[in-house]
Parts: C-alpha cells; sequence; structure tokens
C-alpha cells in the first residue's frame, strides 16, 4: 500500500517514513503543497499524510484540492492541537483523521494502516460513493485550475455552468461537485437535454399531472422534484427547445416550478449544474438561446479545456486508465515511455473520452504486458496495422474489393479478439466497420464531408455526428491528401 507524506521537516519526515515502511507502506515524501498535488494529479496513493503549516501555504485550508483528485483517499492530517481546530471545522467536508503533535509514531502507523484499509469508511455518514467511483486525473496546469474552481464552490449553492468540447469531463466535473459538496447526501440527477424529445422535456423537468395531456396517464414527478435536496445537472443546455429554456429560466428566478397541467407551485431545493460543448454566444447572437437564461446559469463558470491544449495530462491519464482496465478485468498492462510521448502528441478531437476507449483496446489487444511505441501506431493508424501484421483487410490494391471470405474473416477476428458484452456486438460491430469505411471515403474525398456523404448515401448530418462520435476528424483527410 502507498502513502504520501507531505512534512517539510526533514527530520520529522525520516522517522515517520521509517516507521510507515516498517508497516509495509511504500512512502513517497514531498515538502510543498505544490509538490503534493502535482503527485496526486498524477496517481493516487492509498493515504495521504499531511502536515499543517507548510512552506507555500495551510495543508488542510487546501485540502479540499486532494480531495477534488482522490474523494475516497484517507487523509491524516499532523498537527499542534491549537492551530488545527478551527481549520477542522472550517473543513466539513470530512474524510480525514487528525492526529496532534507530538504523536506516538507507532500509533500513527497503525492509524494510518487502518485507515487506508478501508478508505471508504472514514467517509462521513451518509455520504454515497463517488459516482462510478472515478476520480478526475490531471496534472497540468489547466487542470490545477479547474480543481481550484471545483474546491471553491463545494459549500455554496451557485449555479455552475461547464463550458468544453465533448468528452473532456464535463460530467466528471459535475459529479465532483455534487459528490465533494455540502448536497452530497442528496440525490445526483443528471439529464441529457439533447436526448429528450422536444414535446417531452417539460414534462421530464417540471413533471406533470395525470390528464395534463394525452399519454399523461399518472402523476409524474419531474427532474427537478425528483433532485430536490441534491443537485440537477442538465447536460448539452445548448440544444434545449427555446420554448423549454423559458420556462427554465422561469424555474430558477421564481425558485418555484410547476407541473404541466398543475397549480401547485413546488418550492425548488436544488443546486443546478448546467454543461454544454457549444459556444453559446453565437447560439445567443442567433437567437437560439436566450441570454437572460445563459447570465442566470453563467454564474461560476469552468471551462474544460480540450486534450491537446494539456499535453501533460495525457500520459497521467493513460495510465490512469490502464489502471482502471484492470480493474475492469482486462490484462494488467504497462505503458513505455516511447508509447506515453506518442500519445501525447496525438490530436485527441474526441478528448479524454477517446483517450479512454484507444487506451481500454490497448489494454485488450497488446501481445506484450508493456504497451510500447508501435502497438500505439498500429492502433492509431489501422492501415499501418496491415502493413505492420500483414492482416490484409483490403486486399492490396487502393480499390480492390474486399472478398465475402475477407469479411467473414475480419468479423471472426474481430469478435475473437475485441468481443464487447452481449447485448452491444452489433452497436460495437458497427462502430468497427464504419470507423475504416468512413475513413476510406473521406480520403477519397480529400475530407469533404459533403461528397463523402453523397458517396456514401447518407445524410450529411448523420455523417457529421456519426464523425464525432467516432472521434473522426475529417480534417485529417484533408491535410493527407
Ligand atoms: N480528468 C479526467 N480524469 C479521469 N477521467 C476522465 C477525465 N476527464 C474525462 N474522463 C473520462 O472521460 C470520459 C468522458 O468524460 P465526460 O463524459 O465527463 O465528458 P463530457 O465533457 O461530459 O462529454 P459530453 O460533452 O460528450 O457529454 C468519461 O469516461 C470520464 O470518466
Amino acid at each position: 500500500m502507498s502513502v504520501l507524506l507531505v512534512e517539510d521537516d526533514v527530520s520529522i519526515a525520516i522517522v515517520i517514513t521509517a516507521a510507515l515502511e516498517a508497516e509495509g507502506f511504500a512512502v513517497t515524501h514531498c515538502q510543498t503543497i505544490a509538490e503534493r498535488d502535482r503527485l496526486l494529479g498524477e496517481r493516487g496513493f492509498d493515504a495521504l499524510v499531511t502536515d499543517v503549516m507548510l512552506p507555500d501555504g495551510n495543508g488542510i485550508e487546501t485540502i479540499d484540492r486532494a480531495r477534488v483528485l482522490h474523494p475516497l483517499m484517507p487523509i491524516i492530517i499532523l498537527s499542534a492541537q491549537n492551530t488545527l481546530d478551527t481549520a477542522v471545522r472550517a473543513s466539513d467536508t470530512g474524510a480525514f483523521e487528525y492526529f496532534p503533535k507530538p504523536f506516538d509514531i507507532d500509533e500513527l502507523a497503525r492509524t494510518v494502516r487502518q485507515a487506508a484499509g478501508a478508505g471508504k469508511e472514514l467517509l462521513p455518514d451518509g455520504d454515497e460513493p463517488l459516482g462510478d467511483g472515478l476520480p478526475l486525473v490531471g496534472r497540468s496546469v489547466a487542470m490545477q485550475s479547474v480543481f481550484r474552481m471545483i474546491t471553491r464552490v463545494l459549500r455554496n449553492d451557485l449555479t455552475v455552468l461547464i463550458l468544453g468540447e465533448s468528452g473532456t469531463g464535463k460530467e466528471l466535473v459535475a459529479e465532483a461537485v455534487h459528490n465533494l459538496g455540502h448536497r452530497r447526501a442528496g440525490p445526483f440527477i443528471a439529464v441529457n437535454t439533447a436526448a429528450i424529445p422536444a414535446d417531452l422535456i417539460e414534462s421530464e423537468l417540471f413533471g406533470h399531472e395525470k390528464g395534463a395531456f394525452t399519454g399523461a396517464v399518472a402523476r409524474h414527478v419531474g427532474k427537478f422534484e425528483q433532485a430536490s435536496g441534491g443537485t440537477l445537472f442538465l447536460d448539452e443546455i445548448g440544444d434545449m427547445p427555446m420554448q423549454a429554456q423559458t420556462r427554465l429560466l422561469r424555474a430558477l428566478q421564481s425558485g418555484t416550478v410547476r407541473r404541466v397541467g398543475g397549480r401547485e407551485e413546488v418550492r425548488l431545493d436544488v443546486r443546478i449544474i448546467a454543461a454544454t460543448n457549444k459556444d453559446l454566444e453565437p447560439e445567443i447572437a442567433a437567437g437560439r438561446f436566450r441570454e437572460d437564461l445563459y447570465y442566470r446559469l453563467n454564474v461560476v463558470p469552468i471551462h474544460m479545456p480540450p486534450l491537446r491544449e494539456r499535453r501533460d495530462d495525457i500520459e497521467v491519464l493513460a495510465r490512469h486508465f490502464l489502471q482502471l482496465a484492470a480493474g475492469e478485468g482486462l490484462p494488467r498492462r504497462q505503458l513505455s515511455v516511447e508509447a506515453g510521448q506518442l500519445l501525447a502528441r496525438q490530436p485527441w478531437r474526441g478528448n479524454v473520452r477517446e483517450l479512454k476507449n484507444v487506451i481500454y483496446r490497448l489494454a485488450l489487444l497488446a501481445r506484450e504486458d508493456m504497451i510500447d511505441a508501435e502497438s500505439v501506431q498500429a492502433l492509431l493508424s489501422p492501415d499501418a496495422a496491415t502493413a505492420a501484421t500483414g492482416d490484409d483487410l483490403s486486399g492490396g490494391g487502393e480499390s480492390a474489393a474486399i472478398g465475402q471470405g475477407g469479411i467473414a474473416d475480419a468479423v471472426s477476428r474481430w469478435l475473437a479478439a475485441e468481443r464487447p458484452a452481449s447485448g452491444t456486438i452489433y452497436e460495437a460491430a458497427v462502430a468497427a466497420f464504419e470507423r475504416p469505411l468512413f475513413s476510406e471515403v473521406l480520403r477519397e474525398t480529400g475530407g469533404n464531408q459533403l461528397r463523402a456523404a453523397q458517396a456514401l448515401g447518407i445524410n450529411r448530418n448523420t455523417l457529421r455526428k456519426r464523425l464525432s462520435e467516432l472521434a473522426l476528424d475529417p480534417e485529417e483527410f484533408t491535410r493527407r491528401s
């Protein structure tokens, strides 16, 4: 088990390290808060042991930053009693043990062992485990400022607007705000406003009374009421239909909602977090988004930078996803330094989501435990893989037709290597086929989506949507042609 020790007094650090090592811990030591945050951004530890007065600040006052990165990590504070009292009370997000100085070193070692073995038990009563259990990972300066913004909204109900491209981690940030904030004992209700048909959105959000419209056979409690006492996450807010925007604004202004077909005004007790991958200002200019709603939502904006603008995070994220993959039963893999560097140079148009998919596929498909740059290259450009492995799926020449046998072989190889959970095979197979198909046609049209859509015989918008879902960038083909 691993411990991060933050202690600027080197002689105390040596004593603690020796005691913890005797208990079987691997101890990483640092002396400042900046160093602590950098290390925590890179990897997790089974426990954090920290002094309070550190050269660059107060270890408790900045502890939320550590908690954002690793919500379930037990934290043990070492301090002279008098400095601690107020600070501990100030930090009501909990999840730490306090150890007064001077302390019995063996007792400290025992406490750390207990805490590290039962991380979750240290969480305050009623605390829910963090969403799907995923921490936010990031060491870049840009992500550090995201973490700082998160810590500023944990103890208030200010509306948060999370902006950023698809796959940058907006939903994860919303979950972190909820799970670490003072509403964490309440529900976290997420609504993808773009996925609900326009005529149902109001009843989804605000509920309806029985008989309010055809099909309203029973009273329905809307998401606002479901989220009572907790957080309502309105995802893809930029795609919300105008009429629903108006109702949403009214609800936010009045602090109440009225069910569709109902008379009663229900008082709201929710924290609103909204997110969008759209640039809202042009949407406002084009009359598609209400300006007044924008100002209501944009109280605390959190900008999620695209992954290509925080390349420092890529390797750390890649290693994190390898760990997650291993935890989900995939082979445990390491990443070579060159492979990490190669990943860090990619454009990642699909941001962290795309990186995560690539890493899971690498974990599944790599031939060796150590993932090297060649395996990464092969996965990133299927053409190179074909050339390197001799797995000839295209029959050689550019325009050669793939024989029926070739397709059947490819399908059976794909099933053997990448068979997804039953129930999702069809969807995954179509996606696996679409990627090389779209790439090929886009290459032929030099990246021109209109001509590609015509050649494929599908709607241009459908193509554009699928390309974005597959994280395929048509511009790549413009450059190559
Ligand atoms: N900093 C991060 N650390 C760890 N995992 C991350 C991080 N950012 C994103 N992820 C993971 O990447 C995936 C995409 O993240 P998420 O769904 O939060 O993105 P999003 O911005 O909400 O995307 P969309 O706009 O498409 O809804 C998720 O599996 C998420 O767990």
